[in-house]
């Protein structure tokens, strides 16, 4: 695993709603002789909650994705940026899934890992010993340690307490940081990890690229950094963004978790149809 992360971000405007975009995506399925769909967990699958462990897939996602996982026509992944032992135990049924933001990969019965990731893990792993220790004071923050990268928690923190727990947990990373790490936002979290050039649009690309001609790739996320991903299927595949109301590189968007579900049976039905259609 090593290359640069996907794309260039281009001028980007916000996604149109997927109503509006039903013709150009009819048009994809129809064309594609199979399907690679990759999916985000948190914000996707799973509605935002206020307990990072507490996440789950709604009911309807959990039933769609098994669905599209036993499709013929249709490769499923999902793409997190949990680790991908936490993000595995939490949904059943895709041949592959990616964790710590694209930094491991479980495909074909083994699991790589990013080498640069792998032996950066132990400087992740001091530097969530160090917040835990910085932070102890602000009430509710929490630290997730995924070992190839850490989030920090803001959601539980009171808001009047959050802009001084983002200042200090930015003055701790500047003073730890030896160039080797990076610190990236997310909703309501701060992240480190390494400082390499790869994310989760790296490891989309890597699954894209075992996908037989005639393959379309659809990814769904909802964060910042599935922008990486949306731009490794677009403009060939399609990026679906959930929520949000800013610019993308994704072309679609649907309003939230519950709307994602409906939009899975679609991606079914819509390559199902068009490979009926064929002679
Ligand atoms: O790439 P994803 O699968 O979307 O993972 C991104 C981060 O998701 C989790 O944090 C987010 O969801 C939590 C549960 O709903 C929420 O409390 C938090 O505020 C969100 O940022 C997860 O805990 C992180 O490790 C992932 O990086």
């Amino acid at each position: 695993m090593d290359g640069p992360e996907s794309g260039t971000a281009a001028a980007e405007s916000p996604p149109r709603p997927l109503e509006e975009r039903l013709p150009a995506v009819r048009e994809t399925l129809a064309n594609a002789e199979r399907l690679l769909v990759c999916l985000d967990f948190d914000g996707t699958l799973a509605p935002i909650v206020e307990v990072p462990d507490a996440a789950r897939p709604t009911e309807d996602n959990r039933r769609a994705v098994a669905r599209l996982a036993a499709h013929p026509a249709v490769t499923t992944a999902v793409v997190s940026g949990r680790a991908l032992r936490d993000v595995r135990d939490r949904i059943d049924g895709p041949a592959i899934y990616a964790g710590n933001h694209g930094l491991e990969l479980a495909r074909r019965g083994s699991i790589a890992v990013h080498p640069v990731a792998r032996k950066r893990a132990a400087r992740i792993e001091r530097l969530c010993a160090v917040f835990e220790t910085a932070l102890a004071s602000i009430p509710n923050v929490r630290v997730e340690n995924k070992r190839l990268s850490g989030t920090v928690h803001f959601r539980s923190v009171p808001p009047a307490a959050r802009p001084v727990a983002r200042r200090l947990t930015t003055a701790v990373f500047e003073a730890f940081d030896g160039g080797d790490l990076e610190l990236s936002r997310g909703k309501r979290i701060l992240e480190i990890g390494p400082s390499i050039p790869w994310g989760k649009g790296n490891a989309v690309e890597l699954i894209a690229a075992d996908e037989p001609p005639g393959t379309a790739a659809v990814y769904v996320g909802d964060d910042i950094t599935d922008e990486s991903a949306f731009r490794a299927v677009e403009p060939d595949g399609i990026g679906i963004q959930v929520g949000g109301d800013g610019p993308s590189a994704a072309s679609c968007r649907v309003e939230s978790p519950a709307s994602v579900a409906s939009l899975l049976a679609r991606l079914a039905d819509g390559v199902s149809s068009g490979l009926e259609r064929r002679p």
